[in-house]
């Protein structure tokens, strides 16, 4: 699904209310209903306790009072404090009208704030996507004594003071929200670890946007689900055999990490290529040929690292990086490599590092390579990022410069492609966070572009896949428990879903 920027998310309120000739009351009644019902799942009036509803001037402070409403209507006990300000939204006066008399409510004074229990259920309506500059007087004093006070604080739309798609100066006041209940799409702030502590959670609830506006709107950034990827995946042919589905070469592993070579051999033959060879140095030959018997090992001259490149021949695509270390001759393999590679290349780990290190072998990259690097090695490639923003722009820019597709690794993975899209991947866990989950992602990305998957597919699918297969190891391991072979083993049907999540 997109990602829309706040000034975007007004226009598709606007055009949801033109469209289906709804007022903005009702549009807002729906958002309130929304947050509501998510709410009422998961606390009855007893476990709630008293909910106190802090509402800003603007519609998110409107949801907040009819959300109110809708709370002591289903019998939730509600207070309500309300910011002070020169002018209020039509809709928060309408809501503000509706509101019963015997729902108690008091306008905040920045000098004498109401005393917030421990465990006190916080709903924060204070700003939505209208915030226009970092929060001043008395709400910066709400929010710093809402933070404070470590309420449980369930934020409507987006936490107070967060912007929806920029950053904010680093001393500005934010709420710190455990759960954000978002309206209709997530929003690219949810989407970076420097909003993690004010996000917190974030349900994403449907409204019944104008799903024409949403269809049209103009966006680059895109949140990666299953629905986004159906029918990207082929089935498998009734008549394919082994040279339909491609022959993937992967280059890697050195003395002390021929384990990765392993994890990425295995990751690339769960992931329905055809033919698999492995080229490690000799060292990885014994250990290659038990741990992977399906694979074809391919051993180098060196005993322990890579020092001469294959020919290139027999395959479709090639993978190269998992575990190579940095020696001048895996240097020289890796010259010839991008010199020389007429098919589909994924690079990633230390083939990065080489990479960021020399200038004259980053020209060489040929076009429509996939990288995945993780930030550190992203930064090796272009430059220290200002903060989260920044490293998007970073990416863009070194997308869009190389001609190259790069995988920029972690919570929410973020694809960027030469013509400045940016994709948010929505799989995966914390559990993924353990050594060797890369070197699975570029088996399976180097198996996709073995089997002749377009590269914006190839790593679209592998993001998604592995983060999927992530999940689902997950549920068996335990996030703390969880090793990145784990991931391999639930690669098939991380797979499978996609393949059946086609429509007819
Ligand atoms: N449109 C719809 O139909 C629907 C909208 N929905 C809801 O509406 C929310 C967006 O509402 P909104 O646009 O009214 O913005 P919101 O953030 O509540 O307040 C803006 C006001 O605050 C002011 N202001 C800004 N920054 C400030 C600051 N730092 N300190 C002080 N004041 C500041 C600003 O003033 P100005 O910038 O003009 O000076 C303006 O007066 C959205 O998040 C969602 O919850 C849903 O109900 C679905 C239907
Ligand atoms: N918190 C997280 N949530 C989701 N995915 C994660 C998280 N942490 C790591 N991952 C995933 O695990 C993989 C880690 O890759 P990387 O850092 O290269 O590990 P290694 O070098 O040990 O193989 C990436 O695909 C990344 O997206
Ligand atoms: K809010």
């Amino acid at each position: 699904m997109k990602i829309l920027t706040a000034a975007q998310t007004r226009q598709a309120d606007a055009a949801t209310i033109r469209e289906q000739t709804i007022t903005s009351e009702a549009l807002m009644e729906r958002a309130a209903t929304a947050f509501t019902g998510w709410l009422m799942a998961r606390q009855t009036p007893a476990e709630a306790g008293e909910i106190l509803v802090f509402c800003g001037p603007g519609n998110n402070g409107g949801d907040g009072l009819a959300v109110a409403r809708l709370l002591h209507q289903a019998a939730y006990h509600v207070q309500v404090y309300l910011l002070p300000a020169d002018r209020y939204s039509p809709d928060f006066q309408a809501n503000q009208r509706s509101l019963p008399a015997t729902v108690p409510r008091t306008t905040l004074d920045a000098a004498a704030l109401p005393t917030i229990a421990v465990d006190a259920l916080v709903i924060d309506a204070l700003f939505g996507t209208g915030l226009s500059r970092p929060l001043a007087g008395v709400a910066a004093a709400v929010v710093a004594h809402l933070n404070q006070a470590r309420a449980r604080v369930v934020a409507i739309d987006i936490p107070s003071g967060l912007f929806a798609d920029a950053p904010q100066p680093a001393d500005a006041p934010v709420m710190r929200a455990r759960h954000t209940v978002g309206f209709e799409l997530p929003k690219l702030a949810f989407l970076l670890p420097q909003n993690a502590a004010f996000v917190g959670q974030w349900p994403v609830v449907p409204i019944g946007l104008s799903s024409q506006f949403l269809a049209q709107a103009a966006s680059k950034l895109y949140f990666v689900d299953a629905a986004f990827l159906a029918g990207r995946l082929p089935r498998r042919a009734t008549f394919g055999h082994k040279g339909t589905y491609g022959h993937a070469l992967l280059l890697a592993g050195s003395r002390g990490k021929i384990g990765a070579a392993l994890l990425a051999a295995q990751a690339c033959l769960r992931s329905g290529v055809g033919l698999l060879t492995v080229r490690t140095p000799a060292c990885g030959y014994d250990v290659l040929q038990t741990a992977a018997p399906e694979a074809m090992a391919l051993t180098d001259p060196s005993s322990d690292y890579l020092s001469e490149l294959p020919d290139l021949k027999p395959y479709s695509a090639v993978g190269i990086g998992p575990g190579i270390g940095q020696a001048e001759s895996t240097k020289q393999v890796l010259t010839q490599l991008l010199r020389e590679a007429q098919v589909p290349l994924v690079l990633d780990a230390d083939a990065l590092n080489l990479l960021g290190a020399d200038p004259g072998l980053l020209a060489l990259l040929p076009a429509d390579s996939v990288l995945t690097p993780h930030p550190r090695e992203f930064e090796r490639l272009t430059s220290p990022a200002r903060d989260d923003y920044h490293r998007l722009e970073l990416l863009r820019a070194f997308c869009h410069a190389h001609g190259c597709y790069v995988v920029l690794k972690g919570a929410y993975s973020c694809l960027g492609t030469p013509t400045g899209e940016l994709y948010f991947n929505s799989t995966g866990n914390p559990g993924m966070a353990t050594g060797g989950s890369g070197d699975v992602l570029t088996g399976v990305l180097t198996a996709l572009r073995a089997q002749q998957l377009p590269p914006l597919d190839a790593a679209l699918l592998a993001m998604y896949a592995h983060g999927r297969a992530g999940d689902l190891a997950a549920r068996n391991t335990g996030q703390a428990g969880l090793v990145a072979g784990d991931i391999t083993q639930f690669l098939g049907p991380a797979f499978e879903e996609l393949t059946t999540s086609k429509t007819f």
